[in-house]
């Protein structure tokens, strides 16, 4: 794994926005696997300032909660549709379906998309527990697109995004760890000490599915871009 190490999360975005956009550009098509959370918002921010030509890109998000309407303000529609779709003109957004009727049926469709296109590179975040997309510890390396119960580590760390902590979803729909390992480039991004013992434990843990980002262990091309607090365990290892 290739480490940054870097001040700030205002420098992580700058370092992983610069790749991202490396990555897509001149090129006839291309498949960008999308994050949302906190920690992709300076990225995004950065895509709203300098408008890179995206008409060649098509994205697929990571995940989505289950049983929220589209335009409910809190679901990951209406955060990528703020946040990014809006703003530029991509060829295609996609984000996995959390409110169809039948959901098992969602998530094969989304999984037959992602075959269908590839991702060429994709942007990853790092939950306190050592989530990726809301893959909870305990989900074996190899599982596609599927549905996931939250756990109560999880729900807390986004509480903030929702009125009442009754009101943050109990599921959501994920890409798999094994969706997400066939990504052929990962940037995964991670700022602030609640994220240090994760990072440690994806970067100098034993692969196990006990830390989902461990799976990211045996990528070929992942780079991990952190700040300061976030890799201040390592160090120390
Ligand atoms: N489902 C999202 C993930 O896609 C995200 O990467 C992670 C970290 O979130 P944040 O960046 O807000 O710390 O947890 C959330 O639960």
């Amino acid at each position: 794994m290739n480490i940054i190490v870097v001040k700030n999360a205002e420098e992580i975005a700058k370092v992983a926005y610069e790749k991202i956009v490396k990555a897509f550009e001149g090129k006839q098509e291309f498949t960008l696997g999308l994050a949302t959370g906190g920690s992709p918002l300076g990225i995004y921010d950065l895509f709203r300032q300098h408008k890179p030509n995206v008409s060649h890109v098509m994205t697929v998000n990571l995940d989505e909660y289950v049983g929220l309407a589209e335009d409910d303000q809190t679901s990951y529609h209406t955060y990528m549709a703020e946040q990014l779709f809006n703003h530029l003109n991509f060829k295609e957004n996609h984000l996995p379906d959390g409110n169809a009727k039948d959901l098992d049926e969602a998530c094969k469709e989304y999984e037959e998309l992602l075959k269908k296109h590839p991702v060429d590179l994709q942007l990853l975040g790092l939950g306190e527990n050592g989530h990726i997309g809301f893959n909870e510890p305990g989900t074996p390396f190899n599982t596609p697109t599927h549905i996931v119960e939250l756990t109560e580590s999880t729900r807390n760390a986004n509480k903030i995004y929702f009125e009442n902590e009754e009101d943050v979803p109990t599921h959501a729909v994920t890409m798999g760890i094994g969706s997400i390992l066939r990504a052929k480039e990962v940037i995964l991004i991670a700022s602030g000490i609640k994220k240090a013992e994760a990072v440690k434990e994806m970067l100098h843990g034993k692969e196990d599915i006990g830390c989902p980002a461990t799976a990211l262990q045996k990528h070929s091309n992942v780079t991990i871009v952190v700040d300061e607090e976030a890799y201040s365990l390592c160090e120390k290892k």
